[in-house]
C-alpha cells in the first residue's frame, strides 16, 4: 500500500466513506452536513478546544478522567456522577468495538441489559448510533473526548463526530504499536490520515474537533524521545490533513526532572517541527497521564501514585490530566472509585498549582538531551522517507530507527532496552538500531553506571526487570534488595 504525507482531496474522502459506513448499520445515513449542523448546536462550554484553548492561556491544569460502560442511561449517570469533578469528561471505548467487531459488541450490549449492569469495558459507540450518543452530549455539560485504542476508528470517528463528540484519541502509530499485533502500519497510518480528513472536513465548516495522539504508547520505561518522535510525526499527519487543534501527551515516567523535562521539550519541538513544515495557524496542548504502568492493589498507595502524577502534571505545565483510579490494578473503576481519584489530583494541583515551576540546570540538560534525541531521530525519518514523513515513519519502524519498548505489534523492531538510572529517570540500556549520538549514549551509559555502582552490580537486563515491577512493590527504582 502506497502511502504519503499528502492532503486527501474532499472527494476522494467522500467517495471511501461509504464503504465506511457500511461497516454497521449504525453507519448508514450518517451526514457530515448533519453532524456540522450539530456540533454547529452546542454551545461553547461543550467544546473541547475552546476549554483546551482557555486552559493554555490561563496555564490551568484541566483533569479529565477515563470512563466507559456498556448501555447509554449507565453510561450517562457516570458521565453525571464524574461531571462536577472533571474539566473534560470521556467516553472510553470498549474492546471489541477497537477491534471493529461490532457482532461482539452488540452480544455484550444485550448481555448487559439482562445482566442489568455493564458486561463490557467500554462503551460501544458503533452499536449504540448517532441517537444515543448524542443523548449523552445532551445530558452532559462539559465536553466530551472519544477515548479508545482503535487501529481502523474511522467508522467510530464518522459516528462520533456526527454526534457531537469534539475530541477523539489515537494516531496511526500510536493505535497500532501498543495495541496491535498484526497490523500494517502503512494501513493504520492511511485510515488514520482518512479520519483527520474527516476532521480536516469538519474544520473547513468552522467545526473544531481535537484530535490527541496516544502519547504513553507501551506504558513501560518509553523513553520521552521515543513518545516526543511519534507524538510529531501524528501531529505532522494531522495538520496536514487541515486537523487544527492538537493535543500531544506523553505518558508519566517517574523522575520528576525527566517528566517535566519531557513536558516541556514536547511543546518546544512540537513548534519546532510544526513551524518548520509550513504550519502556524494550530492550536497546541499537552496532556500528562498519571502513571501508566502496574499500579499497587492498595488503594491507599493507589492514591499516592495518583497525587504523585497531579503533582507531577502541575510542575510540567501540562495542559491537562489524564487521572488514574484506585481501582487501577484490579479492573474497571466504580464510580465512587473514579471520582477518588479525580478528587485527589484536584486537591494536589490546587496545593501545588500557584508554586514556581521547576527551572534548574539539571532540567535544561535533561530537555537539552531530549531535544538532541528527537532531532536524530526526526532526522533520520526524514532521510528514510526522502521528506515524506509518513513513509519515513513506515522505513523508521522498520529498521528500527523508532521502537517502542515492550510493545505488542510485530512491525516494532523490539530491539532497543530501556533501564532506570539511579534517580529513577529512564535511560536507554540498548540503543538497539536507534540512531542517538555517541555523546547522548554517553549520558545514558554514565547515568545507568552511577545506578550500578549505588547497587553494587553491573548494569544487567535484572535492572530492567526489576524496573518493570518496582511501583507495584512501592517503588520508583527496582532495587536488588
Ligand atoms: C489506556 C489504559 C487505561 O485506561 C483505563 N480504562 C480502560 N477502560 C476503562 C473504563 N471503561 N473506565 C475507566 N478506565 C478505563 C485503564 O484502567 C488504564 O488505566
Amino acid at each position: 500500500m502506497e502511502i504519503q504525507n499528502k492532503k486527501i482531496e474532499k472527494q476522494e474522502y467522500l467517495n471511501a466513506r461509504e464503504e465506511i459506513l457500511a461497516a454497521w448499520p449504525t453507519g448508514q445515513g450518517v451526514s457530515i452536513e448533519e453532524g456540522v449542523k450539530y456540533q454547529q448546536s452546542l454551545p461553547e462550554s461543550k467544546r473541547f478546544a475552546s476549554v483546551l484553548n482557555q486552559a493554555v492561556k490561563e496555564k490551568k491544569v484541566l483533569i479529565q478522567p477515563r470512563a466507559g460502560v456498556a448501555l447509554v442511561d449507565e453510561h450517562i449517570e457516570l458521565l453525571k456522577f464524574l461531571e462536577e469533578e472533571s474539566d473534560l469528561l470521556p467516553t472510553t471505548i470498549d474492546a471489541y468495538t477497537r477491534l471493529n467487531r461490532y457482532d461482539e459488541a452488540q452480544k455484550g450490549i444485550d448481555k448487559s441489559r439482562a445482566a442489568g449492569h455493564s458486561l463490557l469495558n467500554g462503551f460501544p459507540a458503533v452499536n449504540h448510533g448517532i441517537e444515543s450518543c448524542r443523548r449523552i452530549i445532551e445530558s452532559i455539560s462539559k465536553p466530551v473526548e472519544i477515548r479508545h485504542g482503535t487501529p481502523d476508528a474511522r467508522l467510530l470517528a464518522e459516528i462520533s463526530y456526527a454526534a457531537g463528540f469534539n475530541s477523539f484519541e489515537g494516531g496511526g502509530i500510536s493505535y497500532n504499536i501498543p495495541y496491535a499485533k498484526n497490523v500494517l502500519l502503512e494501513k493504520s497510518i492511511r485510515d488514520w490520515q482518512f479520519i483527520d480528513r474527516l476532521t480536516g472536513i469538519y474544520q473547513e465548516e468552522g467545526i473544531t474537533i481535537n484530535r490527541e495522539p496516544f502519547g504513553p504508547l507501551s506504558g513501560t520505561l518509553v523513553p520521552p524521545f521515543v513518545s516526543h518522535s511519534i507524538a510529531i510525526i501524528e501531529g505532522l499527519l494531522a495538520l496536514e490533513q487541515g486537523v487544527k487543534s492538537i493535543t500531544l501527551g506523553y505518558g508519566q515516567a517517574g523522575n520528576m526532572i525527566q517528566d517535566i523535562a519531557a513536558m516541556q521539550s514536547l511543546t518546544e519541538l512540537a513548534h519546532k517541527y510544526f513551524g518548520e513544515a509550513g504550519f502556524k495557524d494550530y492550536e497546541l496542548s499537552t496532556v500528562l497521564h498519571q502513571w501508566m504502568g502496574g499500579f499497587p492493589e492498595d488503594e491507599a498507595r493507589a492514591f499516592s501514585v495518583i497525587a504523585w502524577g497531579s503533582v507531577v502534571a502541575n510542575f510540567a505545565g501540562a495542559t491537562k490530566v489524564i487521572v488514574k483510579t484506585p481501582h487501577e490494578a484490579s479492573g474497571i473503576p466504580t464510580k465512587e472509585a473514579n471520582l477518588q481519584g479525580l478528587k485527589a489530583t484536584r486537591q494536589m494541583i490546587q496545593m501545588t498549582h500557584d508554586q514556581c515551576y521547576f527551572n534548574i540546570a539539571e532540567l535544561a540538560l535533561e530537555k537539552e538531551m531530549i531535544h538532541r534525541e528527537v532531532d536524530a531521530i526526526m532526522a533520520a525519518v526524514f532521510e528514510a522517507g526522502k521528506g515524506d514523513i509518513a513513509v519515513g515513519a513506515v522505513k523508521a519502524f522498520e529498521a528500527g530507527i523508532i521502537d517502542v519498548p515492550f510493545a505488542p505489534a510485530a512491525c516494532n523492531y523490539g530491539k532497543m532496552l530501556p533501564v532506570r538510572d539511579n534517580t529513577g529517570a529512564v535511560r536507554v540500556f540498548e540503543t538497539g538500531n536507534t540512531p542517538l549520538p555517541a555523546d547522548v549514549m554517553n549520558y545514558h551509559k554514565e547515568k545507568i553506571r552511577e545506578r550500578a555502582a549505588v547497587e553494587e552490580r553491573d548494569p544487567c537486563f535484572q535492572m530492567v526487570i526489576d524496573d518493570i515491577y518496582a511501583i507495584s512493590k512501592g517503588r520508583l527504582v527496582g532495587r536488588p534488595r
